[in-house]
C-alpha cells in the first residue's frame, strides 16, 4: 500500500489536567478525504493545531511526507507543505480577496524561496491568486475588501487562500461552517475534486457532507479515536450512535 503523507502515531496533548488529545493514531493516505468527526469539546480542532504545529504535543509522533517532525515549528512544517486553512480571523479585512490571495501565495514562496518580493506589483503573484479565487467562483469578487464580502464568501476565501499555498495536505477545520445549504453543496463538488491534488483531513459538523465525501472516518470523542471506518461503516457503529449520532436524533 502506498504511504501515508501524514501518519500519526500515540499522539497526546494535556491542558493541565484536561487530556485533549489521548494515545491518538491516525494516516491520511494519499487522495484520501479523512473525516474527523466528534462532539462539541471531543479535541478535534486540538488535533490539527497539533498537526499545524501551532501546538506541541506532550508525546507521540507525527512523521509527514517520510519525515519525522514532531519538533519542527510552524514555518518549518509549511516549508514542507503542512498548512492549515486560513481562517475568517486569519483575512485581512482591509485588503482585497485577490490581496489575501496574493498574501497567502507571497508567505508560501517566503518559506519555499526565503525571499519576500513586492507583492503589488508582481504579475505572477496576481495570476496565481486570480486562478485561485476562479477555482472558488470568486474571481468577479477579487476587487472586493474583505470587509464587504458576506461570511460565506469569507469562507471561499480561505480555501482560496490554502489552494495558493500549494499545500501536499488540506487541512481544513469546518470549511462548510455558514456557507448555506446552496454554498455547502458547491464545496462538496469541489472538495470531492479537490482531493486528487492533496489528501484532506476534514473536520465538518455537516454529517451529510462528512457521509459524502469521506474515504474514511475517525471518530473522537474525549480526545480518544473511538471508531474508524467508511462511511457506513460509522454510520451503523452502535458506540458512534450512542456517542455522537444520538445527539442529533435526540
Ligand atoms: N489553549 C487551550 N487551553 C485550555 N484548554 C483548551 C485549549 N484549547 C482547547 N481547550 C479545551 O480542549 C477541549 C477540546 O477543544 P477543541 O477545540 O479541540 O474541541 P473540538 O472537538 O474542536 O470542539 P468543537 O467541535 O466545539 O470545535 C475543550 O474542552 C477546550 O475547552
Amino acid at each position: 500500500m502506498t504511504e501515508p503523507v501524514l501518519e500519526i502515531r500515540d499522539l497526546s496533548k494535556s491542558f493541565g489536567a484536561l487530556r485533549v488529545t489521548d494515545g491518538v493514531n491516525l494516516d491520511v493516505r494519499p487522495g484520501e478525504i479523512h473525516a474527523l468527526i466528534g462532539p462539541n469539546g471531543a479535541g478535534k480542532s486540538s488535533l490539527i493545531k497539533l498537526v499545524a504545529g501551532e501546538i506541541a504535543a506532550n508525546s507521540g509522533s507525527i512523521r509527514f511526507a517520510g519525515q519525522e517532525i514532531t519538533g519542527f515549528d510552524q514555518i518549518a512544517r509549511a516549508r514542507l507543505g503542512l498548512t492549515r486553512t486560513f481562517q475568517v480571523s486569519s483575512l485581512i479585512p482591509e485588503f482585497s480577496a485577490r490581496g489575501n490571495v496574493m498574501f497567502a501565495a507571497q508567505a508560501r514562496r517566503r518559506s519555499v524561496f526565503g525571499f519576500l518580493g513586492q507583492v503589488a506589483r508582481d504579475p505572477e503573484l496576481v495570476d496565481e491568486a486570480m486562478q485561485a479565487l476562479e477555482r472558488v467562483g470568486l474571481a468577479d469578487r477579487a476587487g472586493v475588501r474583505v470587509s464587504e464580502l458576506s461570511h460565506g464568501e469569507k469562507r471561499l476565501l480561505e480555501i482560496a487562500m490554502a489552494l495558493a499555498m500549494r499545500p501536499r495536505i488540506f487541512l481544513m477545520d469546518e470549511p462548510m461552517a455558514g456557507l448555506g445549504q446552496e454554498g455547502s453543496a458547491r464545496l462538496v463538488g469541489f472538495l470531492d475534486k479537490l482531493r486528487s491534488e492533496a489528501p484532506i483531513l476534514l473536520i465538518e459538523h455537516d454529517m451529510d457532507a462528512v457521509f459524502q465525501l469521506a474515504d474514511r472516518i475517525s471518530v473522537l470523542v474525549a480526545g480518544r479515536i473511538i471508531a474508524r471506518g467508511t462511511a457506513d461503516e460509522i454510520r451503523n457503529h452502535p458506540d458512534v450512535r450512542a456517542a455522537y449520532l444520538g445527539e442529533d436524533e435526540a
